[in-house]
């Protein structure tokens, strides 16, 4: 018999296992000995072994080797080998660089592994999709992706959609009867969940019937997914520049070779140099540097509770103008305690601490028992039946299990002394219409022991009087008339006009042999009870992240399904309402179009009561406007918007599997505060990647010039090809990766957004690239003449001392980086790495020049103490000339 067609004993049997206990740990040890782990094979990864070789495969470095073995054939040993040392250390260093790189995505992927709710030695936990073995008993809510296939014995709503296996895209609506037809196909089992389906609505559980590749999205799966690799902007912006920059490296080189061998130098040397320099001059490295980069701050994100699930948006991150963010935890603490209650024209207040069950409740200031408040009553016992939270009181430490809206209204019932089992004996729930954020509601069929049925229905007040014809007034039932139905509303003003969430909890007497098949019939001709309202305080760091978010340009804007007046409230406080922003609630949105949105989009600050569904039609108004928008969501109705967005973020602890695998951020603590932490990030691993191409860029100008001068001038090389591949291949590396890992400039989160349009020069970038460049490769000429003309014989000395300058140039450079501004902007001691990279740069090429082993093979030989003072002065100037025209310029802007 197929597990379809089987009953609930017979699946327990058939599974061994049990439905109120779950498996035994150690039983699922065995099962997972016997059927693997709980995922579907994936592609084949890159051994390391190949990752080492894929360092060598640039063309230039094939060149370079190329040339080494004609210089090896030619006897220049010496030279070859050298040649292959060197290649060799910075084939190393970027296989290192890579393979952390590819770990911490590694990482990250795992951070991000999809969880289930399963019921293991007879708790509930949450696990890893991956543990999940046969006969595990799963459990799961609207939102979440089913896990393994799995053989439903119980749903209450549950509607799955099943696109991802059958095509077809309506869900389908589950229950847990025994299937009798032959042979059915996947879209008819309708007792079943399969893996990869997502649940739409209701909730269910389920025994898992078949886990890993033996399900049948398994069985499908024969198209294996491979890890896709994600390209930012930048990185394919930069490839498109490398592209340029090689074929302006080669042509300078071979403008470089043709005047040499014009000027009469051999052909040999001039090919060696030409290929050197050709090595030198591209930078190929860059775009493996830049993945580096942002691998790293993608780590330094996760220690700031934010998960980036796609690479590009690290550098979308730094681009954002406008944050919309849920406010119920993500701005507020989601610990709902309630304080006021209301009902027929009577006002209570509720005193205590957290979650804890005691408290008193006072009216008009004095202190009063409610066991005699017979509508107080009907409040909290109906806000109570109507709910899904529970208590957990651990040694008197009370929290609460489920959503914190209904844990707060089991709270209040629980200081009045009502129990949920008591309750539970009276009321015997017979059917339920889930909580959507559409309907912005919940209803429960029960039936008491008399036999009489009633719909409890819970929600929001502005919506629940709308749907109620009588009211419960002075304890007794009334026509809600006009004059009282103002009174209401009067009274839900002022409970939210206090930052107050409110709640309304109304019935309806149902006749005792009518079945409720809809909630559209349940949920109308409503007497209404009262209203509970309560705190949610805001999280005490969301006030300064607004602030600093605007002073970023950033605008932040809150969108609730919360009443407008409680969403004004709260807003005030945080500062996100300011002088002429406007709220818009969910009906006026509603009868707008787009492009009227657009027209007003800018001045608002608070969307209040509205549907997840509204927020995609904001997203759109805001792009439209040009705006680079990031957006919050956590339910199944949040996806759409979570995609459009430029930034989707999902919650991580009250976000659904849909949103999260929607979004490219996830917030693991769901705080608003950071999405900031996040964007300033961003900005930094930017600001990071545009330092070293600035430094990497200015050096290669700097090479390439010197050479080019000299051989104009009709000069000696003033560099020998090894030389410049140390420089290029060695030096530089350190310093350059160091610049990534830099700590924000002071003024990161006080600049306008970047445009995502940038080029990679913008900003006053390319013209510091070709000036310092310039001005490194002349100053570098500069000594190699006066040390030549002072003594023409000794051409390796001038050729020494022309390589120290470069050297030394470029490391003085490399702080000039730093800053946008200048070099005198920071403390350049302030980046510990950078320090360290550059007196391992400066030992490294000391080393070079004065190590009797190591000069002949750099063709190099000791310095004189007073020429230091020449190198010094020299590589001092392109650094600080330029500083110096900063500072001319700003103390005149000082002036005006
Ligand atoms: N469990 C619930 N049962 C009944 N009504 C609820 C429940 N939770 C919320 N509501 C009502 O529905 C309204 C909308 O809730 P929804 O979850 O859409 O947004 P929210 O949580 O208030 O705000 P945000 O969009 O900022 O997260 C609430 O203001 C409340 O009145
Ligand atoms: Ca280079």
């Amino acid at each position: 018999m197929k597990f379809h067609e089987m009953n609930e004993n017979e699946i327990a049997s058939a599974l061994r296992t049990d439905f109120t206990e779950g498996l035994e740990e150690k039983e699922v040890k065995r099962r997972r000995e016997q059927h693997g782990y709980n995922a579907l094979a994936e592609g084949e990864k890159q051994s390391a072994l190949l990752l080492f070789f894929s360092q060598f495969k640039d063309f230039m470095v094939l060149v370079l080797l190329a040339a080494t073995l004609i210089s090896g054939l030619l006897g220049e040993m010496v030279d070859a080998i050298a040649i292959i040392a060197i290649v060799l250390v910075n084939g190393i260093l970027g296989f290192f660089q890579e393979r952390k790189a590819e770990k911490s995505l590694d990482a990250l992927k795992e951070l991000s592994a999809p969880q289930v709710h399963a019921l293991r030695d007879g708790e509930w936990t949450k696990i890893p999709s991956k543990e999940v073995v046969p006969g595990d008993i799963l459990k799961f809510i609207s939102g979440d992706r089913i896990g393994a296939d799995i053989r439903l014995i119980e749903s209450r709503s549950l509607e799955i959609e099943e696109s991802a296996l059958t095509g077809e895209s309506v869900p389908v609506q589950k229950n847990t009867s025994p299937l009798r037809i032959p042979n059915p196909g996947l879209g008819d089992m309708e007792n079943m969940a399969f893996m990869g389906t997502m649940v739409t609505r209701g909730t269910g559980s389920g025994v898992v019937v078949a886990t890993g590749m033996k399900t049948a999205m398994g069985q499908i799966a024969d198209l294996l997914q491979t890890a896709e690799t994600q390209e930012t902007p930048l990185q394919r912006r930069l490839e498109q520049l490398g592209k340029i920059l090689i074929t302006a490296a080669l042509f300078l080189t071979l403008l470089v070779v043709g005047i040499g061998v014009l000027q009469g130098h051999d052909l040999y040397t001039m090919f060696l140099a030409g290929v050197s320099l050709a090595v030198a001059a591209i930078p190929e490295g860059l775009p493996a540097i830049v993945t580096v980069a942002l691998s790293l701050g993608v780590q330094r994100m996760i220690r700031k509770n934010a998960i980036v699930r796609k690479l590009p948006a690290v550098e979308t991150l730094g681009c954002a103008s406008v944050i919309c963010s849920d406010k119920t935890g993500t701005m507020t603490q989601n610990k709902m305690t309630v304080t006021h209650l209301w009902s027929g024209n009577k006002t209570w207040t509720v005193d205590g601490v957290g979650y804890s069950p005691t408290g008193l409740f006072f009216h008009d200031d004095k202190s009063v028992d409610p066991q005699n408040e017979k509508s107080l009553q009907q409040l909290l016992t109906f806000g109570m039946l109507c709910n899904h939270a529970e208590m957990i009181d651990k040694d008197g430490e009370y929290a609460i299990d489920g959503d914190p809206t209904e844990g707060a209204l089991l709270v209040a019932a629980m200081k009045a002394g009502y129990r949920r089992e008591n309750l539970l004996n009276q009321f015997e729930i017979v059917n339920e219409f889930p909580f959507d954020s559409q309907r912005k509601m919940m209803s429960m069929i029960v039936k008491d022991n008399t036999g009489r049925k009633f719909a409890v229905v819970k929600g929001a007040p502005d919506v629940l009087i709308g749907l109620s014809d009588s009211i419960l007034w002075d304890e007794r039932q009334q026509r809600l008339t006009k004059d009282l139905t103002s009174k209401v509303q009067g009274a839900i003003d002022e409970l939210a006009g206090n930052a107050l969430r409110t709640i309304a909890i109304a019935f309806k007497p149902i006749p005792q042999n009518t079945v409720v098949l809809h909630e559209n019939e349940a949920e109308k001709d409503l007497v209404f009870i009262g209203l509970q309202g309560m705190i949610d305080p805001p999280r005490p760091e969301v006030k300064t992240a607004v602030k600093e978010c605007r002073d970023a340009g950033i605008k932040t804007v809150m969108i609730t399904g919360d009443h407008v007046i409680t969403a004004k409230a709260i807003a005030n406080q945080l500062g996100i309402l300011t002088k002429g922003s406007k709220v818009l609630d969910g009906k006026a949105l509603s009868e707008m179009s787009v492009s009227e949105l657009e027209d007003i989009v800018d001045d608002v600050s608070v969307f209040a009561r509205v549907s997840p569904e509204h927020k995609l039609k904001i997203v759109k108004a805001l792009q439209n406007r040009g705006h680079i928008v990031a957006m919050t969501g956590d339910g199944v109705n949040d996806a759409p918007a979570i995609k459009a967005a430029d930034i989707g973020v999902a919650m991580g602890i009250t976000g659904t599997d849909v949103a999260k695998e929607a979004s490219s951020l996830v917030l693991l603590d769901d705080n608003f505060a950071t999405i900031k932490a996040a964007i300033k990030e961003g900005r930094n691993i930017y600001e990071n990647i545009r330092k070293f191409i600035r430094y990497l860029l200015a050096s290669n100008v700097g090479e390439i010039l010197v050479m080019l001068f000299a051989m104009i001038m009709g000069l000696p090389l003033p560099l020998v090809p090894i030389q410049i591949l140390w420089v290029n291949l060695v030096t530089d590396g350190l310093p350059a990766m160091a610049l990534g890992l830099d700590q924000p400039e002071e003024d990161v989160m006080k600049r306008a957004p970047r445009h995502p349009k940038e080029g990679v020069f913008a900003r006053g970038l390319g013209w510091k690239v070709v000036s310092r460049g310039f001005l490194i490769g002349l100053m570098t000429l500069f000594a190699f003449m006066i040390v030549y003309n002072r003594n023409p014989d000794d051409l390796v000395y001038a050729q020494t001392i022309a390589f120290t300058t470069l050297v030394m140039a470029q490391l003085i450079h490399v702080f000039d980086c730093r800053s946008e501004k200048s070099i005198f902007a920071r403390n350049p001691f302030e980046n510990k790495y950078l320090v360290w990279a550059v007196i391992s740069s400066l030992v490294m090429v000391l080393g070079v020049i004065y190590s009797p082993v190591l000069q002949p093979i750099f063709h190099t030989v000791p310095i004189l103490a007073v020429d230091w003072l020449l190198i010094l002065g020299l590589s001092a100037i392109p650094t600080f000339l330029l500083a110096g025209t900063f500072f001319a310029r700003k103390t005149k802007r000082n002036m005006i």
